[in-house]
């Protein structure tokens, strides 16, 4: 928790010096006129108490009288001040902790994602993490009000009667101290245990009310069986949390009662030490109020620590998950790239984790520049994990990749993720306008460099006339949960993520399943735009074989192999499995064909 602490002090400095000064320091500063106001009034209390008339000893007492209300007004003054610095403190923070948080879950590998124990440390840092960054500040600046409340009253008691005071307000906040701290523990560790099964209760609640599950719940009449999940796992909840529950209570009610008897000997001793002359009235009045005071700062200060130890540890998650993350960021090489001429893959593999089989098993092929290439294979063969190991978004776990003959650990990632255009299977609706949709495929094209515009892209896609239909034509935001938002049909979606791929315009395309939702025409016109190209390669994934008669070169994978390879023509001539595949999907449409022949 200490490191914590200073970790998050180190934050709060680097966020801003002057507020983290100006928080602490009017706060000290609020304190030194606690002892000036409490040293005042054992002034006023001692000139009150002395023999004599009354009006000289109110006027003996005015002096020290006008010396409280004016610490006490300046202490107000500098309160309010702290408590500014503090809000413009907060969100400061609040920012710097997002933004460290996502630079870093967008900057670690894809692999990481398959991680499930990686997936849920990031859930718990956005959970908690980030809400306790600002509580800590507040807590740490309360902590030092309180402490500093603490030690002002200590003192002003020190100077009226020294080592009267000290020992008992140490008995009196030992209970309290020790309460909060066990109590804020047990939470913790208990929140942990629960993290795993919340996380699954979420993820049921966001089934049951999203509209892209919609659908599919009503036609299989899912909702009994979701809302059977859900109560099972509620009720667990709701076990857990009520065994919490009384945990807590008993440990909170034996605190207080501890509390109690600390404060009942303190009294009885303050009145012990009043009864036998060893106090004088005067301090003894003093030393009451200081003992207030000094109680409510130790209430604020042992609050403020009960909560920050609680933070620290939620805290604690958003670190030891950002310290990891970090290692999941690849390194890379320094090797600057400009295109390639040809991408080897010597013996690579690649093994999911917690997983037996290899999804892609020691795969030797070659991309050259110029061509297109198709993978090909039954559903679940590693098509796709081994188009995702060429575009460079996993690492192999065994085996290399060279681009003309250098390993691409050496090259920069930067410039080699910037020759590569990925149109993926999974495709996520971005919920950015059609044209943002397009540019965001090369959002950071320079003036200067060539490109396709975005308009020619979505011709070529063709998704031009589709989206000048629109309310808005190009500019029309896509996401139906905005005002004026609209959404677009499977098909059409698919044609503006080929716009992008297009408009990105790199030299190794990548085609996962890039016609799958497309309608005849689309994907014929799609296709026109992935042939031959000198300066560009294509690696091309489909299950309709025809797309891939005319590719330079096809690759069978069957279980993460690659079992056969050669054009369109020498694989009809093997038996095979591409043979195979091909005439089942042949046989459909000749049949067809036959049946209209017959019919005519
Ligand atoms: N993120 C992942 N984590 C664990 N296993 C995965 C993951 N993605 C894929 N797999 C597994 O790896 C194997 C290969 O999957 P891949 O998606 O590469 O197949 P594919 O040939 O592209 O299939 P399809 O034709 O259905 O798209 C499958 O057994 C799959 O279950």
């Amino acid at each position: 928790m200490g490191g914590t602490a200073r970790g998050h002090s180190f934050l709060a400095w680097a966020t801003s010096r002057r507020d983290t000064l100006a928080s602490i320091g009017l706060n000290v500063a609020a304190g030194v006129l606690t002892t000036l106001g409490l040293l005042a009034t054992t002034g006023v209390l001692h000139q009150l108490f002395a023999a004599g008339p009354t009006p000289d000893r109110i006027r003996a007492a005015l002096p020290a009288l006008v010396l409280a209300a004016a610490a006490v007004t300046v202490r107000g003054a500098l309160t309010i001040a702290a408590g500014w610095a503090q809000a413009r403190l907060i969100p400061q923070i609040n920012y710097a902790v997002e933004l460290r948080l996502f630079e870093t879950t967008s900057a670690v590998e894809l692999a990481a994602f398959d991680d499930a124990g990686f997936a849920e440390e990031m859930v718990r840092a956005r959970d908690r993490g980030l809400a306790e960054a600002g509580s800590i500040v507040n807590d740490t600046v309360n902590l030092v009000t309180g402490v500093v409340g603490v030690a002002a009253t200590a003192a002003a008691v020190t100077v009226i009667h020294p080592l009267l005071l000290l020992p008992c307000l140490l008995v009196a906040a030992a209970p309290e101290a020790v309460t909060a701290v066990r109590m804020a523990r047990r939470q913790h560790f208990d929140w942990l245990a629960r993290i795993t099964r919340r996380r699954r209760k979420f993820m049921l609640g966001d089934l049951m009310a999203d509209r892209h599950t919609a659908a599919e719940i009503r036609a299989y009449q899912m909702r009994e069986f979701l809302l059977a999940e859900y109560h099972r796992m509620v009720s667990l909840e709701t076990r857990a949390e009520l065994r919490l529950a009384r945990s807590q209570t008993a440990t909170r009610a034996v605190g207080l009662s501890a509390t109690g008897v600390a404060a009942f000997g303190l009294y009885a001793v303050l009145g012990g030490l009043l009864l036998n002359g060893v106090v004088a009235l005067a301090a003894a009045a003093t030393a009451l109020l200081a003992l207030q005071s000094a109680r409510a700062g130790l209430r604020t200060a042992v609050f403020a620590t009960n909560s920050l130890y609680e933070d620290a540890l939620y805290y604690q998650d958003y670190r030891d998950f950002l310290d990891r993350a970090r290692h999941r960021v690849p390194a890379g090489g320094t090797r600057p790239v400009d295109g390639f001429d040809r991408i080897d893959l010597d013996r690579v593999s690649l093994h999911y984790p917690d997983t037996e089989a290899a999804a892609v098993d020691e795969v030797s092929l070659s991309v050259r520049r110029g061509e297109v290439i198709a993978l090909v294979g039954e559903n679940g063969s590693g098509k796709t994990t081994l188009a995702k190991l060429i575009a460079g978004l996993y690492r192999p776990t065994a085996g290399v990749i060279r681009w003309d003959g250098v390993d691409t650990a050496e090259l920069d990632p930067r410039q080699t993720a910037a020759q590569v255009a990925v149109m993926s299977q999974d495709w996520w609706r971005f919920p950015f306008t059609a044209r943002q949709n397009i540019r965001i495929g090369r959002h950071d094209r320079p003036a200067d460099r060539p490109g396709p515009e975005v308009e020619d892209a979505a011709r070529d896609a063709a998704a031009h006339d589709m989206i000048t239909e629109l309310p808005f034509g190009y500019d029309t935001l896509l996401d139906w949960q905005f005002k004026d938002g609209q959404d677009l049909s499977g098909g059409q979606w698919q044609r503006l993520v080929a716009a992008r791929g297009l408009y990105r315009d790199a030299r190794l395309l990548i085609c996962d399943e890039p016609s799958a939702a497309l309608d005849a025409r689309a994907e014929h016109a799609l296709f026109q735009h992935l042939r031959r190209h000198p300066d560009r390669a294509v690696v091309l994934i489909t299950h309709r074989l025809a797309n891939v008669r005319h590719a330079d070169r096809i690759f069978v994978m069957d279980h993460g192999r690659l079992i056969q390879q050669g054009d369109h023509d020498e694989l009809m001539a093997q038996e095979g499995l591409y043979r195979e595949l091909f005439e089942l999907q042949a046989a459909g449409y000749l049949a067809q064909a036959g049946e209209a022949a017959a019919e005519s």
